[in-house]
């Protein structure tokens, strides 16, 4: 199964997918990037830092956003070529987080959109904002 080609996405297409961050999560990703960075796994120094806790890892957060690409906008077959991101506010184990994206950009000729992306919490703020460069599933 195929996501949509270039043909078949509009400017301002939307999707998003949404997911509670959990300690496990956080633990699982430290386990498969080697990132055990303390601010993401040991509580009491994470307390002594400006967020007075642990946080999760920012990509595994934007992560969210590469779900929203592969699964739903474009969907399945789609090529992650770029983004930028920018980590707004941290995110916290118990946090739940919608990756949203929208089409800001088609490149015909080349076969690539622009999607703005951003990541927000239960309390709507925006804890991560940027841009995807992506190239969309071709059909026969
Ligand atoms: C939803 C999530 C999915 C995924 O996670 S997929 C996995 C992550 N993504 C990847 O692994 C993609 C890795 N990238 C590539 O393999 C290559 O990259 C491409 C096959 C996509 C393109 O390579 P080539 O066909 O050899 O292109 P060229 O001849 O090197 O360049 C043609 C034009 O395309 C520009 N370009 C190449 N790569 C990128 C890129 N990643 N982002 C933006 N532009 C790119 C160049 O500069 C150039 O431009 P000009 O035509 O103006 O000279």
């Amino acid at each position: 199964m195929l996501g949509k080609s270039i043909n078949e996405i509009n400017l301002g297409d939307r999707a998003s997918f949404e997911k509670t961050i959990s300690e496990t999560d956080i633990y699982l990703f430290a386990g498969i990037t080697g990132d055990l960075n303390p601010a993401h796994i040991d509580q009491v120094e994470a307390e002594k830092s400006m967020f007075k806790g642990r946080i999760a890892h920012g990509i595994l957060v934007s992560g969210l956003i590469s779900t929203v690409l592969g699964m739903y906008l474009p969907g399945p077959g789609t090529i992650y070529l770029g983004q930028e991101l920018k980590f707004l506010a941290p995110v916290r184990i118990g946090d739940t987080i919608r990756a949203e994206v929208e089409v800001i950009e088609k490149i015909e000729e080349k076969n690539r959109i622009k999607l703005k992306t951003q990541c927000i919490n239960q309390e709507g703020k925006v804890v991560i904002d940027g841009i995807a460069t992506v190239m969309p599933p071709k059909k026969a």
